[in-house]
């Protein structure tokens, strides 16, 4: 079965067609990167696959549902970018990531949430913040708090929306190691990334999107080599540049 089936999906937003047909099929299991300059609708489209922003055009299927209430949304994680963790409630790291147990109709968390929850904190290297204020937090830190609620309810299907970006390196490389589990347990992931990274050695798939558009889906770039001695593999996408075009040329460059 495919986790996504996406077909000639268009978003358009303040008039202005921010998505402009894409067709996207993500296999179960598949750890899938999207990349892509600022600006080019990589957060667009994944809110569009959620059902988060209207369609245009164009159809989703979830996890072999189309896009609606049949889809089994307790499976469905999705760390959206920087957002306030706490969205201004007064809430511990511990009750938001136990907030991530509740779906639906269950307005009570199962018996043994906190005991998932502390896990999940733990897994991201931030069991000691359980009991803290989220609004008193870093922003690196409410980051983690929101990808343990993710993690929490031990999703079919994890969308993160740049989950790494004001998180240092070591605890980057932590997360990475918590997605590669996720992953051997045949969690399909959907990854936006500013630059590859820690993640390279999971990444199966990357997609880049250029002024709402898929200009490259494959393999992930391989490096060039000729920073060969900074010590670290990351791709940069460029800035967006120029007018839309429909051609292939991509404007990533991979470093080494
Ligand atoms: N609510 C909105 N109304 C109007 N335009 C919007 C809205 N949200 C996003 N846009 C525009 O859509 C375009 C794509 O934005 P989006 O956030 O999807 O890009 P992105 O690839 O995720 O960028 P980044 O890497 O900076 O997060 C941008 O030009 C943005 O200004």
């Amino acid at each position: 079965m495919n986790a996504i089936e996406a077909s000639d999906v268009r978003v358009t937003l303040g008039g202005q067609p921010i998505v402009r047909g894409v067709d996207l099929t993500v296999p179960t299991g598949q750890v899938l990167a999207l990349l892509g300059a600022n600006g080019s609708g990589k957060s667009t489209l994944v809110r569009a696959l959620l059902g988060v922003v209207p369609l245009a055009g164009g159809t989703v299927r979830l996890l072999g549902e189309p896009l609606g209430r049949a889809v089994p949304w307790r499976r469905v994680g999705y760390v959206p970018q920087r957002m306030a963790a706490g969205g201004g409630v007064p809430a511990t790291a511990l009750e938001v990531v136990v907030s991530g147990l509740l779906h639906g109709r269950r307005l009570r968390p199962p018996r043994d949430s906190h005991a998932r929850a502390a896990a999940a904190l733990e897994a991201l290297g931030v069991a000691d913040l359980r009991d803290r204020r989220v609004q008193e937090m870093s922003g690196g830190q409410q980051q983690r708090v929101l990808i343990a609620r993710a993690l929490v309810r031990e999703p079919a299907l994890l969308v993160l929306d740049e989950p790494t970006s004001g998180i240092d390196l070591p605890t980057q490389e932590s997360f990475v190691r918590v997605l590669s589990s996720l992953r051997d347990a045949g969690t399909t992931v959907v990854v936006i990334l500013h630059e590859i990274g820690s993640f390279a050695p999971l990444i199966d798939r990357a997609v880049v999107l250029r002024h709402g558009r898929v200009v490259h889906d494959g393999p992930p770039p391989p490096a060039r080599g000729e920073h060969g001695d900074a010590g670290h593999d990351h791709t940069h996408p460029h800035a967006d540049p120029g007018p839309p075009t429909d051609g292939p040329d991509l404007t990533l460059e991979v470093t080494r």
